[in-house]
């Protein structure tokens, strides 16, 4: 079957720089791929209804074009269509225009408008997992997927402030100072954690993070043991570490060799439980969803995605 091409634009993402980038791409893609068809999403979570059905409608390749949290509605629309209602295999294409993009990062992908062309000519496929996350909002308990990285705890505070950030600030320098407004505010809270049903840790905790991909915050590499197509989860716990002492990491995350400190524990799990007493907030693929409690199991639907 010919490519049947949906590319569904996050305008708002990268601080709004994707929507003219869009418009200056969208020739040059049209040239190569006459079929393709596309649409802007206009508020938050559309972009799950427009992959959703641009599927049932038969696209066999969805173009993601924005960052880690397009990407994560973007999955998510494509993993809602039940398998067997899907006639032939979808595959992700991921156009990187994110402040963080840490799964492009994960991946290895190429950024520009050439190596996007190149990598859908090309058509090489790597298998993801996928992991369903059930946690709690203030009406109910809900589920949803997420591919790269899910945090509880001071991670995805930080992610909460970001998003809270101006636009102004830009890329993974962004990230670093929505870090330094959390981290003196950030008290450690009291946790459980359970990894396929034992506990593994009970104590004051900073975050946890269920890592698929290694990187989030826009380039800390804070899962450097994780691997997309690995069949398990990576839990890194960042335990009762105060502010000073991930400051004085903080270097030493963004290159991966944190995980030597004392208060820093790494280990793989298929389901992963995390509760406690004051809710921890929760963050999938960047996108603050919602608090604890919070489970974390390895799904069965594998995301296939186009490589360079
Ligand atoms: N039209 C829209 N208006 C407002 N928000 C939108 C719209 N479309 C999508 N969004 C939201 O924009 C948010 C940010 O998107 P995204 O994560 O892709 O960009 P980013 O934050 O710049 O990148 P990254 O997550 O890689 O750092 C998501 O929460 C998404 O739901």
């Amino acid at each position: 079957m010919d490519k049947k091409i949906y590319a569904i634009i996050n305008p708002t993402s990268n601080s709004g720089k994707t929507k003219k980038i869009w418009s200056a791409s969208l020739q040059k893609l049209k040239n190569s791929f006459p079929d393709l068809s596309y649409r802007l999403s206009g508020y938050s979570g559309q972009a799950m209804e427009i992959a959703a059905a641009a599927v049932k409608s038969g696209y066999n390749y969805i173009l993601a074009v924005g960052g880690d949290g397009t990407i994560n509605e973007v999955a998510n629309g494509i993993l809602k269509v039940k398998s067997d209602l899907v006639l032939h295999p979808v595959k992700l294409i991921i156009f990187p225009q994110g402040t963080g993009s840490d799964l492009s990062r994960s991946l290895e992908l190429k950024s520009g408008l050439n190596y996007l062309i190149e990598r859908i000519k090309k058509n090489k496929v790597q298998a993801i997992k996928t992991v369903k996350a059930q946690f709690k909002t203030a009406a109910r308990v809900e589920t949803r997927y997420f591919v790269n990285i899910a945090d509880c705890g001071m991670g995805a505070a930080v992610a909460k402030q970001l998003n809270q950030n101006s636009d102004f600030l830009k890329g993974s320098f962004a990230y670093l100072i929505a870090i330094l407004q959390i981290l003196f505010k950030y008290k450690n809270k009291l946790v459980t954690i359970k990894a396929d049903g034992e506990i593994v840790y009970q104590g004051k905790l900073n975050t946890a993070v269920v890592a698929s991909g290694k990187y989030f915050g826009g380039g800390i590499k804070i899962a450097p043991q994780a691997n997309l197509s690995r069949a398990d989860l990576n839990l890194v716990l960042l335990k009762n570490i105060s502010s000073w002492q991930a400051i004085f990491n903080l270097v030493r995350a963004y290159r991966g060799s944190h995980l030597q400190h004392e208060l820093v524990s790494s280990c793989f799990a298929n389901n992963i439980e995390i509760s406690s007493q004051i809710p921890l907030t929760v963050e999938l693929d960047g996108e603050i969803v919602g608090c604890t409690k919070a489970n974390f199991k390895l799904s069965s639907r594998k995301l296939l995605i186009l490589v360079d």
